[in-house]
């Protein structure tokens, strides 16, 4: 009730443990903080925070203009709600290396499990639109040290994203990634991958867990979970998914009042009032309030 059990502490050792355990993560993209419940009532093994879902929530392309304090502030109040690990978007670290350091603090403060960070220049993009750029690899390996540097928990998770693969192709991808993780990155998200071929060349190149982003109508082949795991992935996100459907029921649904003039036929396909009560655990509040009226009594 109020917020999840587990401290922020446990969950980024529970991540850590789980990121080496040689099973695949599935962590789907949280829209809010009441997608994240259920995403956890799904059994999934933890919660993506994205920057294109937060833009997006505040009617706004991704191309950088969210600031660190709102994706601290969004991080907070899913990261609360859910007993599972969150990771998420920091897109480039909001600035220079010094950025990015202050970034990390922040979002250890917010009660995330992890971060990852991009070698695109300011301002970023989408990494599946074109005409997206990367900066040198000494400026991207200063991004991702003094994110290591200004970590407080050690178990914090630092992944180092490079959108390299779209600009450079596959061997640029695999050369930042093993200096990424000289630097001290804990995670690599090679971003816009195009198979499950390329996620296996470098996995026999780099010997640290490898995020996969399995994101809708972008550059990547939907993989299946299967294939992920058998090509030696880690992790896998579905960033913007559940932002997609429910957007799609959202515009059925308007349509339908609209041309209809009653929701009436769309019951059988909304959540019930019921299912909503019970993923926001409403009975535990009745109790809870009683003992405070007893207690004042
Ligand atoms: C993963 C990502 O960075 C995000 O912000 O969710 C996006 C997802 C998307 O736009 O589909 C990305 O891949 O750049
Ligand atoms: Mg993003």
């Amino acid at each position: 009730m109020l917020h999840a059990t587990p401290t922020a502490a446990d969950k980024r050792a529970a991540f850590r443990t789980a990121l080496s355990s040689g099973k695949l993560q599935r962590f789907p993209g949280a829209f809010n903080p009441l997608t994240a419940k259920l995403i956890e009532r799904h059994g999934f093994d933890g919660v993506y925070i994205s920057g294109a879902v937060l833009s997006a929530e505040l009617g706004l392309p991704d191309i950088g203009l969210t600031t660190a304090t709102e994706v601290a502030g969004r991080s907070q109040q899913i990261a609360r709600v859910t007993a599972l690990p969150a990771l998420v978007d920091a897109d480039t670290g909001f600035g220079e290396p010094m950025n990015a350091a202050r970034t990390v603090q922040l979002l250890e403060d917010a009660g995330v499990a992890g971060m990852h960070l991009e070698d695109q220049v300011n301002p970023k993009r989408c990494g599946h639109l074109d005409g997206k750029d990367v900066v040198d690899r000494a400026t991207a390996v200063r991004r991702i040290k003094a994110a290591v540097q200004a970590r407080r928990d050690p178990n914090f998770v630092i992944a180092a994203r490079t959108d390299a693969k779209a600009v450079h192709g596959i061997e640029e991808t695999i050369d930042r990634a093993k200096e990424f993780a000289d630097a001290g990155a804990d995670l690599l998200f090679p971003e816009a991958m195009t198979d499950a071929a390329d996620f296996a060349r470098l996995r026999a190149a780099v010997d640290i867990p490898i995020l996969a982003n399995m994101t809708e109508f972008g550059k990547s082949e939907l993989l299946d979970t299967g294939t992920l795991e058998s090509a030696g992935v880690n992790l896998v996100i579905y960033p913007v998914t559940l932002l997609r459907l429910a957007l799609h029921a959202a515009e059925e649904g308007l349509r339908t009042i609209s041309g209809q003039g009653t929701q009436s036929s769309l019951l059988d396909r909304m959540q019930h009032r019921r299912d909503l009560y019970e993923l926001l655990d409403y009975s535990a509040y009745s109790v809870f309030d009683q003992n405070v009226f007893n207690f004042r009594g």
